[in-house]
Order: C-alpha cells, then structure tokens, then sequence
C-alpha cells in the first residue's frame, strides 16, 4: 500500500488528521483513521516521565520512529526531531535528519522552528534541498520551554505578525506543511491564509487545514492534558479497573480460573 506523501496532503480537500503516537501496535490501531502519525519529542513527557521534551535522545527517537513505520502501511510518518539534534550546525542537522530516512523508514520529519530563531532557514533549506520532507513547527515551541515555560503565542500584534514572518519563511525554505501549536484562532487564521502548504493546528483553533493531538491526551490516558485537548474515552479510568479487578481476583484466589491453567498428559 502506497503511503500518504506530502502531495497528497496538500491535494486534500477535507481537514488532515494528525496523531502523536510512539509505538507499533499504537500505530497499527490508527493507520488508515489518520493521514499523519508524528512520532512526537512528547514522548519525553507522555511516555519517559520526564518533566518536558528537553532529555529525549536521537537514539530513542529514531528507535520509536521505526516503531511506528513498522506498525503502520498507509499512514504518513513523521519524526519529531529532538532538542538540540538540530540547528547545532547545518551538516549534523542534515546527517540527523537523513537517518529517520534511512534508518527508521520515516517519511518526514519536523523541526521546532521558534521565531526567534534557534533554527536558521538556511537549515531547513539545507534539508529540502536535500531531499529530505520537512515539516515546520511555529507558534509554542516547547522545546524553548527552559526560556519562556509554556505560554499561548500571538496574544499581542508583533508577536502575532512574526509568528506569520515566520511561517511564510519555512514555506519559502521548502516545508511542505506547518504545525500551529497554542497560538489564537486568529493567528492561526492568519498564516493559514498567508501559506499555500497545509497548516496543521494543536491548540490554534478552527481556522487551519488539519489538526494534531497526542495520543494518549484524546484517550484520557495523560493526568494533566493541556486545555485545548478534548478527551474521547477514559482509558486510565479503564486501565486502572482492570488492574483492581485482576488484584482482586488474585488476593481471592479468582484468577486464574481452569480455562486459564495447562492441564499434565495422560487422562486424568
Ligand atoms: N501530554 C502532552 N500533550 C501535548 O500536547 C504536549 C506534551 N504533552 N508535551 C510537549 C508539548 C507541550 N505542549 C503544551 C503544553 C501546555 C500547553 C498549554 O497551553 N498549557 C496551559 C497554559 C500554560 C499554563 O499556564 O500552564 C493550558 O492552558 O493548557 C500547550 C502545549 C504540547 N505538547
Ligand atoms: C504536539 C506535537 C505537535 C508535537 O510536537 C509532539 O507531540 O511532540
Ligand atoms: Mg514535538
């Protein structure tokens, strides 16, 4: 089965669907339901216990990324470049870059692109030039998260014009799409009517080409979900009385029960 490609996402005439997910059978449950699995930097938090996306390695990345291809056929997937595997210097950007290509099996990545800077252009050219699909990333960056904590951008006009400078420059360099992370519906208006190639929202409204949520905060697995999340089971709820009911039946002797233990040979 041929994968979702960059043209195909920018041909489409109804809201792209994109999810964070980190894992094969994750990936095997949302194949064909999404157009794009990013393997996302969240993985640090939702997955690691870290307390942000700052620790994550290109190591595990990678390895999570490969996860995901070989639990998915149709799907787009995109690897989340981590803190400081880009932007150090063009070469190791581009060598970083090609080995979610080369090794993982993505067909893309992204990069945090913040506003003011830490990612030059020129980088993101480098890329494209290359070859190598590449997703931009503006509005809440949160890898900048040890400068400025989380914060909703675009709340005041200079801010809201260099989110959108911003966007039309990775356009210019070569993205073939754009996340939109916790910026006001009107910033998010405004760059998706100033950029031809899809804008993809989490936290930036309505007024975007598509929308992208972490797993595990749309099935009610994370405890803290930012605001903007909409929850569409319970499944901590589910995993946790799982658990209870097995703890119980095992305390009582319930479990396991005949159906469940390998009888001996002979016919007794
Ligand atoms: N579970 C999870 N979901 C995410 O979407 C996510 C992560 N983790 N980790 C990496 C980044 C961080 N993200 C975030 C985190 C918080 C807000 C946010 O707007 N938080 C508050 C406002 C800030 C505050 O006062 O704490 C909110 O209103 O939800 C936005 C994006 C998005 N990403
Ligand atoms: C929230 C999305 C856009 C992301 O970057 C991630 O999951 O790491
Ligand atoms: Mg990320």
């Amino acid at each position: 089965m041929e994968r979702v490609t960059a043209k195909d996402l920018l041909e489409k005439d109804e809201p792209i669907v994109m999810v964070a997910a980190y894992d094969a059978p994750t990936a095997e449950i949302l194949d064909d339901v999404a157009d794009v699995v990013l393997v996302g930097d969240s993985i640090g938090d939702v997955r690691l216990g870290y307390e942000d996306t700052l620790p994550v390695t290109v190591e595990q990345s990678l390895s999570h990324t490969a996860a995901v291809v070989r639990g998915s056929e149709s799907a787009m997937v995109v690897g989340d470049m981590p803190f400081a595997s880009f932007g150090v210097s063009v070469e190791e950007t581009a060598e970083n870059a090609a080995r979610y290509l080369k090794e993982a099996g993505a067909g893309a990545v992204k990069l945090e692109t913040p506003v003011d800077g830490g990612v030059s252009v020129e980088t993101v050219r480098r890329l494209t030039e290359l070859g190598v699909p590449v997703m931009g990333h503006v509005g809440l960056t949160p890898q900048q998260v040890r400068r400025e904590g989380y914060r909703v951008l675009g709340r005041d006009d200079d801010e809201a014009d260099a989110v959108v400078r911003r966007a039309r420059e990775l356009e210019d360099a070569g993205v073939f799409s754009v996340v939109l992370e916790a910026v006001t519906e009107e910033v998010g208006a405004s760059v998706t009517e100033a950029v031809d190639v899809p804008t993809i929202g989490i936290g930036a409204g309505r007024e975007v080409d598509g929308q992208v949520l972490v797993i595990d905060d749309l099935i009610g697995m994370s405890e803290n979900p930012p605001s903007f999340v909409k929850e569409y089971a319970d499944v901590r709820g589910e995993i946790r009385d799982a658990v209870e009911e097995y703890a119980d039946d095992v305390r009582s002797g319930g479990f396991p029960a005949d159906e469940h233990v390998f009888g001996g040979g002979g016919d007794g």
